[in-house]
């Protein structure tokens, strides 16, 4: 059962609160049982039935425990056809590259604006210097 591989369009067909599965980081979790259970009410998951629920899974910041309950939802994984909509958010180990790329691209940024500032300087200096010689000549 925990093996079999549901596209999107099987798995959209299971959003109701009777019959509720979510896709989370490409494996399906069948919250039919849990969805009474869960801390953060019934509403949020039925929000989320038959979709896509990664981002609105870890915006929240589940806990450890949190994502064990998930292991025991799980009934398949996800069988991505070309055209179905990508993951809403990176998987956790693609995060922190993505984190350095942005701070890269923003000493990239900086350096630029120190150069320019650098040039701007050094051409002001180069001006004056002329225009002392011009002068004391
Ligand atoms: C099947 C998937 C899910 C499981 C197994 C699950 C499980 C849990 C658990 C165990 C908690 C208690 C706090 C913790 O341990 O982190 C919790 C809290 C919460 N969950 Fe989920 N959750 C799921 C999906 C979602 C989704 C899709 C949302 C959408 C926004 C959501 C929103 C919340 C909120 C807002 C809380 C906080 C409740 C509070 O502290 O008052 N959960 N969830």
């Amino acid at each position: 059962m925990a093996s079999q591989q549901l596209t999107y369009q099987d798995v959209a067909e299971h959003n109701t609160k009777k019959d509720l599965y979510v896709v989370i980081h490409d494996q399906i979790y069948d919250c039919t049982k849990f969805v009474d259970e869960h801390p953060g009410g019934e509403e949020v998951l039925l929000d989320v039935g038959g979709q896509d629920a990664t981002e609105a899974f870890e915006d929240v910041g589940h806990s450890d425990e949190a994502r064990e309950t998930l292991e025991q939802l799980k009934v398949g994984t996800l069988k991505r056809n070309p055209g179905d909509p990508k993951p809403k958010t990176p998987l956790p180990g693609a995060v922190s590259p993505a984190a350095n790329n942005e701070s890269a691209g923003l000493g990239v940024g900086l350096y630029a604006i120190l150069l320019i500032g650098g040039l701007i300087g050094y051409g002001a200096y180069t001006y004056l210097q002329q225009q002392q010689a011009a002068q004391s000549a």
